[in-house]
């Protein structure tokens, strides 16, 4: 007998159990209703990556229901996070967050404040320059804010002074390459599907790996200088390096981890809020007199133009409010949360199985008519002063943050294993014991639960602090016939926004 020839037989009848067999025909998911698997390779990958994912889940969530049965999956491995926070899980999770905790509290956000309005301001006077004496100036509005929000996050997060609006900083450089790669949705599935292809040098890989260094040296230095030479600042990182000191040995952060949350910062830190502003302005010039009426608030408060907002002038400006929580409802930076069930649960009447991957679509939730209504898909920040919305949404689904799962886009990734993925909204007492997520939530921009986003009050103050000086010193347009896309499972928008924009003068 042909050992050789058996052994080979049995591993292909395995792996044909397993990745196609089992999961297509015998789980108990395949009582879940969703889209035909119409190929055998890549799954639902071919047909979902060739459109808007997040449009794709929407859709998909109205034709089947609450629970819908997907097959392909990813995996997010170390990466662009290191050994952070946002991919620790269980008594390592609780442990790093206990730690952070204190640094976001609301007190030290508040003394981040006037970093956030000098931002604004840095933004303003680039675009002042930039349009000169022009009645109106194209402008890519999402280059600046972009480069704003890292300088933002390089002088809250480490007292760091990046300068990336004035230099061509190789982490900028880093960022862009990551952010904007663009490799073929066939190579994502293949890396997905055998995650070794991944260590084949091929140009997307390499490109990534040379950022992953520039971000991780960067990490490095800041980490080492602010060991080295302790400044009593009141920067996320001072902040953590002296909770840090002041612990247990067993219960200190190591400096591995200590370098996971400087990437961590750097990475949710900017890019989030940097996409939550560039969707606040398109949506504006596209809808005029949302963008009057907000405007008309903001020089009720903002008289004079080179006036630098107080807070408590932020805090009162209620439209402003209603528009960022708009923005954050109809393009979530963050469009998705993974999760997997630790013990078989009941959900919709289904079995799941433990461990099956789970995404939760914030996309889609935040589009779900019976909580919005009909004009779900509109942008209409006033639905945020109607009682009725107001009492389907309550503060609780507001506060979560979740964790950036964008960067897994040519990430190396790990086993794949040919599984099922469920999107699904609104399962009422589902609960899920690695991390906790209430489903009932039907607002979650920053996520849900115990890992919700540390830096939520953080983003929003920043958010309302330069819109509001932006939207005080400018008038936004759309340019006719300019279209641009999200980037598959974020809400980034690629190549960029343009926007015409026009100075007021008073
Ligand atoms: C508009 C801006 C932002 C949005 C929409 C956002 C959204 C999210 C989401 C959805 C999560 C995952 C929550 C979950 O898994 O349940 C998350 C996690 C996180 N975010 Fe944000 N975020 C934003 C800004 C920021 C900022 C400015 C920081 C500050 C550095 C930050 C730091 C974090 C951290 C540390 C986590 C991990 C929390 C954990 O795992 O315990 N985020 N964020």
């Amino acid at each position: 007998m042909n050992y050789y020839l058996v052994a080979f037989v049995a591993f292909v009848g395995y792996f044909l159990y397993k990745c196609y067999i089992y999961p297509l025909y015998l789980s108990s998911l395949c009582k879940i209703p969703g889209p035909p698997v119409n190929n055998f390779i890549l799954g639902h990958y071919a047909s979902l990556l060739r459109n808007d994912l997040n449009e794709a889940f929407t859709h998909l969530a109205r034709q089947y229901g609450g629970i819908v049965r997907l097959f392909f999956m990813k995996n997010v491995k170390k990466g662009v996070l290191g050994e952070s926070i946002i991919l620790a899980e269980g008594d390592s999770h609780k442990r790093q967050r206990k730690m952070m905790n204190p640094s976001f509290a609301f007190a030290n956000v508040k003394e981040m404040f006037p970093v956030f309005t000098q931002a604004g301001h840095k933004l303003k006077d680039i675009w002042m320059k930039q349009i000169g004496n022009k009645e109106e100036e194209r402008i890519t509005i999402t280059t600046l804010i972009s480069k704003v929000t890292l300088d933002v996050i390089g002088l809250v997060g480490f007292n760091y002074e990046f300068n990336s609006t004035t230099s061509e900083s190789k982490l900028v450089q880093a960022y862009s390459s990551i952010i904007n790669a663009n490799p073929p949705i066939l190579f994502l599935a293949l890396i997905d599907l055998f995650p070794f292809i991944g260590n084949i040098p091929n140009p997307y890989m390499n490109q990534f790996i040379e950022s992953i260094k520039i971000i991780k040296n960067t990490s490095e230095r800041l980490v080492a200088e602010q060991k080295n030479n302790p400044v009593q600042g009141k920067d996320l990182l001072s902040l953590l390096v002296k909770a840090n000191e002041n612990l247990p040995v067993d219960e200190q952060l190591t400096h591995d981890e200590l370098i996971g949350q400087v990437m961590t910062f750097l990475v949710a830190g900017h890019e989030t809020t940097s996409i939550a502003l560039s969707w606040a302005l398109y949506f504006l010039a596209k809808n005029p007199d949302i963008q009057d009426r907000l405007r008309k608030e903001l020089l009720d408060v903002l008289t004079d133009c080179n006036h630098f907002p107080t807070y408590k002038e932020i805090e009162h400006s209620k439209y402003l409010e209603c528009v960022l929580k708009e923005t954050l409802r109809i393009t979530p930076p963050v469009a998705i949360l993974r999760r997997y069930n630790l013990k078989d649960e009941i959900m919709n009447g289904y079995v799941i199985p433990k461990k099956t991957p789970l995404v939760i679509t914030i996309y889609a939730i935040h589009r779900y008519p019976l909580v919005w209504g009909d004009d779900a898909e509109s942008f209409n920040p006033s639905r945020w002063l109607d009682p009725e919305i107001k009492s389907k949404v309550s503060n609780n689904n507001f506060l979560p943050f979740g964790a950036g799962t964008t960067n897994c886009l040519g990430m190396k990734m790990a086993q794949l294993e040919f599984k099922s993925i469920l999107s699904f909204r609104l399962v009422e007492g589902f609960t899920f014991k690695k991390k906790y997520i209430d489903l009932t939530n039907n607002f979650l921009p920053f996520g849900a639960g115990t890992t919700n986003c540390l830096g939520m009050k953080m983003a929003q103050l920043e958010f309302k602090s330069i819109l509001s000086v932006i939207v005080r010193n400018f008038e936004f347009r759309l340019v006719e016939g300019f279209t641009f896309k999200k980037k598959y499972i974020s809400t980034k928008p690629i190549p960029g926004i343009d926007l015409l924009v026009s100075k007021i003068d008073y």
